[in-house]
């Protein structure tokens, strides 16, 4: 049994597998520039941020009906399960499917049905968070909050992804308020090839709760200090900062020296179609290339679940964290 674990950065399109990919494309009589899924897996060979998020937004071509975002979020939930989730906080792009003519209740009326099931059928609970392009207008995203207010009884919090080299938080500060004001809470990309000046926005202008990825407040030694004194939670994604070149090597990645800091690490999968891992994966990966022992495991999942969005349900969340305090590791290691 694997140690159980919460999910906090994950794109649901970014869980678009291949074969998925060319089985919707079918259906949908989409298609597709590649001729198979070895042709396709061979374009993930990532420069940047920015030439992951042009196959990124290519591939969503496939996805156009309710059951497509149902049948595309049930397959990262099973994934899921067996890699010891118990508790996931799913992103998602409405503009980038609304800009292609696909309405934005097809796209919540699809996920929310497998969602509704997942706990049922996978033993995971869900939420769900609903991001702004960040190269996108400011006003654009006030559209499409407009837009989500039949459906806020299904979000939970907004975020902010995409490109994020000259798009920093304050451009999206009015967005941020008004969806405080319906009682959505915030986190927002920040730090990811982005400045640290990028974190501080996202907590000073946007008062974001969470901020993920956040690696490189690493550059701002009092900003560090102000992250682990108020226990801000990092949402960070080790094998997606290495395919994306961020980092060289995953044995260069500094979470090791972040918790070392006093900093509130998470561990998540990003976009794990494209970056080689869903989240156990990940766990394996760092624990072997950092040399990581048993009781930083046990924190980064007991952070997991700190850092989720559980409030309405303390109780599971106690549970959780106690399965994580007692998770026997001679039984993972012996499978
Ligand atoms: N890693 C990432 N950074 C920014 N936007 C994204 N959208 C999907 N994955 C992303
Ligand atoms: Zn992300």
């Amino acid at each position: 049994m694997p140690l159980p674990k919460a999910e906090l950065h994950l794109h649901i399109e970014g869980t678009l597998e291949p074969e998925l990919a060319f089985a919707l494309a079918a259906r949908n009589a989409v298609e597709l520039p590649f001729e198979n899924t070895e042709a396709l897996r061979r374009a993930y060979d990532f420069e940047d941020l920015q030439s992951f998020l042009d196959l990124y937004y290519s591939l969503m071509a496939v996805l156009r009906t309710e059951d497509d975002f149902a049948d595309l979020a049930d397959a990262y939930l099973t994934r899921a399960a067996a890699q010891g989730v118990r508790h996931a906080e799913i992103f998602f792009d409405p503009q980038a499917h609304i800009s292609r003519g696909v309405s934005l209740g097809t796209v919540v009326d699809g996920l929310a049905r497998a969602l509704d099931a997942s706990e049922q059928r996978h033993g995971i609970s869900t939420r769900l968070i609903m991001c702004f392009l960040r190269d996108e207008s400011a006003e654009s995203a006030m559209e499409t909050l407009e837009a989500a207010k039949p459906y806020l009884h299904r979000i939970t919090a907004v975020g902010l992804d995409s490109a994020e080299a000259g798009n920093p938080p304050s451009k999206f500060r009015e967005v941020y308020e008004a969806a405080a004001a319906l009682g959505l809470r915030k986190v927002a990309h920040a730090g990811e090839e982005g400045p640290a000046s990028y974190v501080r926005e996202a907590l000073d202008v946007l008062g974001v709760e969470r901020v993920d990825h956040g690696l490189r407040c690493l550059e701002d030694a009092e900003l560090v200090a102000r992250l682990a004194r108020e226990r801000i939670p990092l949402t960070l994604c080790p094998l997606s900062n290495v395919r994306l070149r961020v980092i060289d090597t995953l044995e260069d990645h500094p979470l090791d020296r972040m918790m070392d800091a006093g900093l509130m690490c998470t561990v998540n999968s990003d976009d794990p179609a494209y970056f080689g891992g869903y989240v156990g994966d990940t766990f394996h990966a760092v624990r072997e290339a950092l040399s990581l022992d048993e009781e930083r495991l046990r924190e980064l999942a007991r952070n997991s679940f700190l850092a989720s969005f559980l409030e309405d349900d303390e109780e599971r969340r106690a549970r959780l964290i106690a399965e994580v305090d007692a998770y026997d590791f001679t039984v993972e290691l012996a499978e």
